[in-house]
């Protein structure tokens, strides 16, 4: 629901908790105005997106993220609170160019598809079992959505209900999603994904894809047959209606990353050529996906993404601050956790922003946590290493504001021999240059010129760097950004309601 006067966008949301079976089996989701995924949000570059957001879940708090949120192009919204997101609180955001400005490629069709994989558990049980000792891993995800639609075969339930309703693949809620298309013509696909846990291989049958857009940057026009997508990432890819037109095809996700081939079956879609029936199933096998451990041609994507001609932004061509991130899985107390540098990451209960604005010092760990550790350099990384020396800290980064930061991320073995795991970072607040990939460990003393990510702390606030993956988030694998925190405005006494901030709120 968008309003008619220009300039100013506002939609309602009633956020609550109900049953949903998205995957024929049924489980409390958390739904906006009755749905999961969440309604899109549709502006145009410099409009005032207003959200009034009625809170019904009763018992739980509620924040929402607009991830990435910069400029024209594809973005999320989503739950940050806790494992929220993973109930289901999500949607997609469409930025349009002002009017008089054309996009580098043309297309007949826009769509938005979300991906995420869906797990049965709650994400109370979840996070209970990552805080537990023993620990309790989450394991791989029961379903894989398109567009908040999966498929759960029914017959593997574990204890069988004698309720019909409690998984029944005759559902209407979990037939699979349809996108109607008409042949000849060219549709853009915005394709997000909100994993919790799941790196994807993504795929339309028969048809080739032209990446065009990555996280609300235009690249060079590379074709794939198959886009890997991982969680927080947006693209935009292109694709022609030029296959034999009396038939559907199939649209399908798969896990790779992690082996999941035993557990988790791959999501379906029906890529629906008008004017056949849209529940037509399609004559042909979907296609297989990329297979789960051959990390290659995942690589080969992210190198080839390249910001495209006349769009490109210039990095600052040298750094103020190199911080080295060494990512680990250790156990602290007993706990299975993930540090970066020997520092598990815990929140604080009054929020940083306003303890820094109010200057409360002793709500957080004033010390801040090494730039580099000290014994990087000689860090094995291909072995399992019990880093009994990490500890558990809600200390952050302060940085020069203004100043351009580098950051290297370096991963390392888990506690599992011979295993290293996909993260996908996301940075708040800011845009950064991918300067480099790299596989192996990084050499910080002879290639100090060539540091992965590069960005400018030009962004008033206080910023998370976390990977996205939901339970890793939880278990610590995350560090947060200070800069110019004295700029930031008067805070509206509305937002004091945390921690030590109580004492702030003006009646
Ligand atoms: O955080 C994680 O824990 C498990 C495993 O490492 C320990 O059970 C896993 O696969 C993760 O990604």
């Amino acid at each position: 629901m968008v309003s008619a006067e220009a300039g100013v966008r506002c939609y309602k949301w009633d956020v609550k908790y109900e049953f949903k079976s998205p995957d024929c089996y049924k489980k409390l989701a958390i739904t906006i105005n009755r749905k999961t995924s969440g309604p899109t949000i549709l502006a145009r570059q410099g409009d005032t997106v207003i959200v009034e957001v009625t809170n019904g879940l009763v018992t739980e708090n509620l924040v929402i993220h607009w991830h990435r949120i910069r400029q024209p192009g594809t973005y999320l919204y989503h739950a940050h609170y806790g494992m929220q997101r993973e109930a289901g609180l999500y949607g997609s955001i469409r930025v349009l160019l002002p009017d008089g400005v054309a996009e580098p490629f043309t297309y007949d069709y826009d769509r938005s598809i979300i991906l995420n994989d869906w797990y049965h558990a709650s994400t109370y049980e979840q996070a209970a079992g990552l805080s537990s000792i023993p620990f309790v891993w989450v394991e791989e995800p029961q379903s894989l959505l398109i567009q908040g639609k999966g498929k759960f075969d029914c017959s593997k339930l574990a204890t069988p209900s004698s309720d019909p309703t409690a998984c029944n693949t005759t559902n209407p809620e979990c037939s699979p999603y349809v996108m109607t298309v008409v042949p000849g013509k060219t549709y853009r696909l915005r394709i997000s994904s909100v994993t919790a846990l799941s790196a994807l291989g993504f795929q339309t049958e028969g048809h080739n894809m032209t990446i065009v857009e990555a996280d609300g940057h235009y690249v060079e026009p590379i074709v794939v047959q198959n886009l890997f997508i991982y969680s927080g990432e947006t693209y935009s890819v292109l694709i022609k209606i030029d296959q034999e037109p009396s038939r559907n095809y199939w649209i399908t996700t798969n896990i790779v990353g992690r082996d999941a081939t035993a557990t988790t079956p791959p999501g379906l879609a029906i890529l629906n050529y008008y004017p056949n029936h849209p529940k037509r199933v399609p004559p042909t096998d979907p296609p297989a996906g990329p297979i789960w451990n051959d990390t290659a041609p995942r690589l080969a994507q992210s190198v080839a993404i390249k910001a495209r001609q006349g769009y490109v932004h210039t990095p600052p061509p040298k750094s103020d601050r190199v911080i080295v991130l060494l990512n680990t899985q250790n156990k602290i107390d007993g706990y299975t956790r993930w540090s970066v540098n020997n520092v598990s990451f815990t929140l604080p209960h009054t929020p940083y922003l306003t303890a820094l604005k109010e200057n409360l010092h002793h709500v957080f760990d004033q010390h801040p946590p090494p730039d580099r550790l000290h014994d990087f350099a000689t860090y094995d990384i291909y072995r399992v290493v019990n880093n009994t020396n990490a500890t558990s800290s809600n200390a952050i980064y302060r940085l020069k504001f203004n100043s351009t930061v580098d950051i290297i991320l370096q991963n390392a073995n888990t506690m599992t021999v011979n295993n290293s795991e996909t993260h996908p970072w996301h940075l708040h607040g800011h845009d950064f240059w991918v300067l480099g990939y790299g596989t192996g460990k990084f050499d910080a003393e002879n290639d100090p010129k060539n540091p992965p990510l590069r960005f400018v702390a030009d962004n008033p606030g206080v910023w998370a760097f976390h990977c996205h993956i939901e339970s890793h988030f939880y278990m610590g694998m995350g560090v947060v950004f200070e800069e110019g925190v004295e700029k930031v405005g008067k805070l509206p006494s509305e937002i004091m309601g945390c921690g030590e901030t109580k004492a702030f709120k003006r009646p």
